[in-house]
């Protein structure tokens, strides 16, 4: 069983090859676009704004009418209409004629630009002009943000705050997105007891379903089914058989290695699966057992907690970006300088839980095994330390994969 062990890269790369990008789109509100990408071209249906507008509470004028106007010497308009944002003015300004107008309000026919009111007398049915104000100032045009049939925002974009509130004003209520990964997560254990129910001798509360849905749909993705199961590779394997269709990654902790509880070597047989590796030259997180079933992947990782999670950003993270065209997924790495010293020389890859700040990385008190979960509190990243590296001292570079 126990065949090679791959290096990170050659795992990494063996999965993505499996993965494409997900076509199928679906039409969804606009309160949930954050974090989407764009299956459409989006082109303008109206000029906007749709009408000229002001920009200023104050009078609709004709420029020439105060090319005069001063404090010392005011022009005096007759004030012939009122015109609010939301509403239209029938009435054309003529010469010698205002239009009291507010903010976002359409400036009417006639007049080409507004006089802030701080700069006249506030007067209601005449109104005294103290400042030149020339031809197409204080004058917002139609179409100045956009013009119909430009092409605002483009297929496969990122799409966030911004976009949602260009798409609103386009008058949009949906957008169509391609649709995201499908995950599943299954923990396994016959110690494993979910929150909630009585701690009894030799059983563990399961953390790896919280960590790994809670961290998955942080990354953006559906989760589409949640499971916990005992060390029955029957039942497992039912499970996962049902699952196949939701889920284009199927996720699973525990019951990898080499005991004989480890049971999902057998659900990989018993799904007639295949089997693409076991193990990976990493620590933690070892015995990742990777496989295909038609429609997708079924990613196996360590039962212990701080391994499941590792490779969840190591092996699973990368295919999800690929599958969902986001960028920010693939994995970030930025060198830094440790300001913490770590004992144990490196004999395969070794990832260890760090704080990330303004270039420099600080191991946190506590264990960095692989079963040790409480001490990842707060970590934003991983200290890459590549095989054959000696111990860390404070001062030395390395790499970190930011999460
Ligand atoms: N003789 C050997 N023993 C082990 C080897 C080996 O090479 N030879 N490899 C070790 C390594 S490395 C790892 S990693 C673990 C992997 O074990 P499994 O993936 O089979 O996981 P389990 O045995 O099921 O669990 C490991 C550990 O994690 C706890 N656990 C499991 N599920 C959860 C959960 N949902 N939430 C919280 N904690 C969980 C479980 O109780 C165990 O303590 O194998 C080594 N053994
Ligand atoms: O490969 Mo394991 O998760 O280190 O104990």
């Amino acid at each position: 069983m126990a065949g090679q062990i791959l290096r990170l890269e050659q795992a990494q790369s063996l999965l993505l090859d499996r993965v494409k990008k997900i076509e199928e789109t679906e039409a969804i509100p606009l309160w949930d676009v954050e974090g989407r990408v764009l299956a459409e071209d989006i082109f303008a249906g109206h000029d906007q704004p749709p009408f000229p507008r002001s920009p200023l509470d104050g009078y609709a004028v004709r420029s020439e009418d105060i090319a005069k106007a001063s404090k010392e010497c005011p022009v005096r308009l007759t004030v012939i209409d009122e015109v609010n944002a939301g509403c239209v003015s029938r009435r054309c300004v003529t010469s010698g004629t205002a239009v009291r107008i507010m903010t976002g309000a359409p400036i009417p026919k006639g007049a080409d630009c507004v006089v802030g009111q701080e700069d006249t007398d506030y007067g209601e049915a005449v109104a005294e002009f103290y400042e030149v104000i020339g031809a197409y100032e204080n004058y917002c045009y139609a179409g100045e943000d956009y013009k119909a049939g430009t092409k605002l925002l483009s297929k496969d974009m990122a799409l966030g705050s911004v976009e949602a509130g260009i798409l609103a004003s386009l008058g949009l209520k949906q957008v169509k997105v391609y649709r995201r990964p499908r995950v599943a997560v299954l923990t396994t254990g016959d110690e494993i007891l979910l929150p909630g129910e009585t701690l009894l001798e030799g059983k563990i509360y399961d953390s790896n379903l919280y960590t790994l849905v809670t961290r998955l749909t942080t990354l953006g993705m559906n989760v589409v089914r949640t499971g916990r199961l005992g060390d029955d590779a029957k039942d497992v394997a039912a499970w996962i058989e049902e699952t196949k269709k939701q889920a284009d990654i199927i996720v699973t902790t525990g019951g990898v290695s080499v005991g004989k509880k480890d049971i999902m070597h057998d659900v990989v047989k018993r799904l007639g699966c295949e089997r693409i590796f076991w193990r990976v030259a990493v620590k933690p997180g070892m015995p990742t057992l990777c496989a295909q079933y038609q429609g997708g992947l079924l990613i196996c990782l360590s039962g212990n907690p701080f391994g499941a999670a590792v490779n969840l950003e190591l092996l699973v993270r990368p295919l999800l970006g690929k599958m969902s065209q986001k960028k920010e997924l693939m994995l970030k790495r930025s060198q830094a300088v440790s300001e913490s010293t770590f004992p144990k020389k490196s004999t395969v890859d070794r990832y260890v839980r760090a704080y990330y700040e303004d270039g420099k990385v600080r191991i946190p008190n506590g264990s960095n095994a692989s079963g040790i979960l409480s001490s990842m509190c707060g970590c934003n990243c991983l200290i890459e330390l590549p095989a054959g590296t000696p111990r860390l001292s404070e001062g030395d570079r390395v790499w970190v994969i930011l999460l």
